[in-house]
């Protein structure tokens, strides 16, 4: 096999997939960090979820948020809610596998905090049982999913914000979900004027 024409097809298939996102998502990325900022700047929190590769980009996420991203600035309240074994396989265990995120949103999250919600199909069970616990709490959801939007897609509120990354394969998707994460630690800094314009 030709592995470099192999893989210069991946490298090709993401840039044109950023490239067309770029005009459609910034915007809905922008939005979404504006809120997120809004909710820090009033003392809330953010709790993120996702599996297996969402569940590092959640962490991903909320590592930048409570440590730094670019610049420094003291740290954001943010929480995966993907890193206790303990608490995952007694929910797990005790639950089901469906409600591994929902008992951290029950037990963690408050009106006005924000969760954000990764599902590269948009039908993981495990983040739509988050996504109706964190609406039970009054709390926004910044949904990040691919394909179209799944099951996720059909159930935020209009205050939601959903970024979706419109591509078949997981492993695309996941790569801009990566940028978008980035791109949200970004407007949180510049809102919060932590030395950007
Ligand atoms: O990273 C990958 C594939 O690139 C996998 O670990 C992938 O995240 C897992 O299959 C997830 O369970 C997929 O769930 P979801 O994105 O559909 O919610
Ligand atoms: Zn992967």
């Amino acid at each position: 096999m030709d592995h470099v024409a192999n893989l210069r097809k991946h490298f090709a298939e993401g840039i044109e997939l950023r490239t067309r996102m770029m005009d459609t998502l910034a915007p809905e990325v922008a939005k979404a960090g504006v809120a997120l900022a809004a909710a820090i700047k009033r003392g809330k929190k953010a709790l993120a979820c996702g599996n297996g590769g969402s569940a590092a980009d959640s962490q991903h996420f909320a590592a930048e948020m409570v440590g730094r991203f670019e610049r420094e600035r003291p740290g954001m309240p943010a929480i995966a809610l993907t890193t206790d074994t303990s608490g995952l396989t007694a929910i797990a265990n005790d639950y089901g596998y469906d409600y591994v995120f929902s008992k951290g949103v029950e037990a963690l999250g408050q009106e006005g905090d924000v969760l954000l919600g990764i599902s590269t199909s948009g039908n993981s069970k495990s983040v739509i049982e988050a996504i109706k616990a964190a609406h039970a709490k009054n709390m926004t959801v910044i949904a990040l999913t691919g394909r179209d939007g799944g099951q996720m897609a059909k159930m935020l509120k209009p205050t939601d914000f959903h970024l979706n990354v419109a591509h078949p394969r997981t492993m695309r998707v996941q790569e801009v979900h990566l940028l978008v994460v980035h791109c949200l630690c970004e407007v949180v800094d510049n809102e919060l004027h932590f030395g950007g314009s």
